[in-house]
């Protein structure tokens, strides 16, 4: 099986709404969509809010149709297959809320195994295991008796999750899937993807609004900008060569590239000159940009703060104007700077 062997793949697709009652003409959200999505990798979607993101996921799973061009799924059009064939192909987690009630997890997971038994299909014995492995990697164990209306918004995004794995679909795409998951899960479900990808060859591709985590999860990102175009790379490389920034960036809202995240406060005070141990640095560069002081690396500012880690703890010295002052908390670093 190669590893880069394309799942999905889009030809000049053109993604929106058809005309439709009030509305007189269609609505184009994203058009020129050539993207593949190939074995072995895992994809984040990012854009803007209402760039498209779901639009996008929902027509790749054949849940939405697209206003022009094509969709293959392993080399077929997607025409060309049956609703059968095509869950066969691709599982999907959506943001939607279920509204099926007197259901357990335990079910909704089972119905995960649908394209290969059928609804009422009973499970042979490797649906039962696959419907295990799905519950066990999810960590949704503990919720397998309960009614999946009565699911906190986290557990019920595991669930769906686990629900896609049991499908065992070459792809899986999913729409935020960490929206209402808290560090652990968000950090466990994440790792799960990438294990699916890397070690069971599956193409997953997810939207999300973390921009932090797509640059570390991600092995290629689809950025969707304002003018309906997706832009397609390595994390990295988008960011090098600002194509990353120009999708987010508003006004003063700035991506700082050293860091690889965007800067929430605007620069009001002196610029001071930080170094130190790394560490320390790292947080120090925190308070100081949260107080409103410009950080930078280089040498040449009047103000200048030293970290040094000490066998128990962080130790600060200011420089400013030929003296010297030293503090042994980040607050007391930061009372300091206010009275001089
Ligand atoms: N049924 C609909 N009819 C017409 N336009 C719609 C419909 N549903 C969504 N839209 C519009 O399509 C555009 C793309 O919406 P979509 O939900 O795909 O964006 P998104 O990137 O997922 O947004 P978000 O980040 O806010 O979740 C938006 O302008 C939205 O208002």
């Amino acid at each position: 099986m190669s590893q880069f062997q394309s799942i999905i793949s889009t030809e000049d697709l053109e993604i929106g709404f058809p005309a439709r009652g009030r509305r007189r003409k269609s609505k184009t959200v994203a058009s020129d969509i050539n993207v593949s999505l190939h074995r072995g990798q895992v994809v984040c979607l990012l854009g803007p809010n209402g760039s498209g993101k779901s639009t996008l996921i929902r027509t790749l799973s054949g849940l939405h149709a697209p206003l022009s061009g094509g969709i293959k799924l392993s080399g077929s059009s997607m025409n060309h297959l049956s609703n059968k064939q095509a869950s066969r192909e691709v599982s999907t987690v959506l943001t939607d809320r279920l509204t099926i009630g007197n259901l357990s997890v335990h079910e909704l997971v089972s119905f995960g195994r649908s394209p290969y038994t059928g609804w009422f299909g009973s499970l042979d014995q490797k649906d039962k295991q696959k419907v295990a492995w799905a519950i066990e990697s999810t960590g949704s164990g503990p919720l397998i008796d309960r009614d999946v209306l009565h699911l906190s918004d986290g557990e019920r995004q595991k669930v769906m999750i686990a629900r896609a794995l049991a499908q065992d679909t070459p792809a899986i795409l999913l729409d935020e899937p960490t929206a209402h998951l808290d560090l652990p899960n968000r950090v466990a479900i994440i790792r799960l993807l990438r294990r699916l990808a890397h070690n069971t060859q599956k193409a997953v591709l997810f939207s999300t609004h973390e921009l932090d985590l797509a640059l570390k999860a991600a092995d290629a990102l689809w950025l969707i900008n304002r003018e309906g175009k997706i832009i397609t790379g390595t994390p990295e490389d988008l960011v090098l060569d600002g194509t990353f920034e120009s999708v987010f960036e508003r006004n003063s809202f700035e991506f700082d590239r050293t860091t690889g995240s965007f800067r929430l406060h605007e620069p009001s005070k002196e610029p001071i000159y930080l170094q130190g141990n790394p560490v320390g640095v790292f947080w120090t560069r925190r308070a100081l940009e949260r107080s409103g002081y410009e950080v930078r690396e280089s040498n040449g500012t009047e103000l200048q703060v030293e970290v040094r880690a000490l066998e128990q703890h962080f130790e600060w010295s200011i420089t400013y104007q030929d003296k010297e002052h030293n503090s042994d908390t980040v607050q007391g670093l930061l009372s300091i700077l206010q009275k001089l």
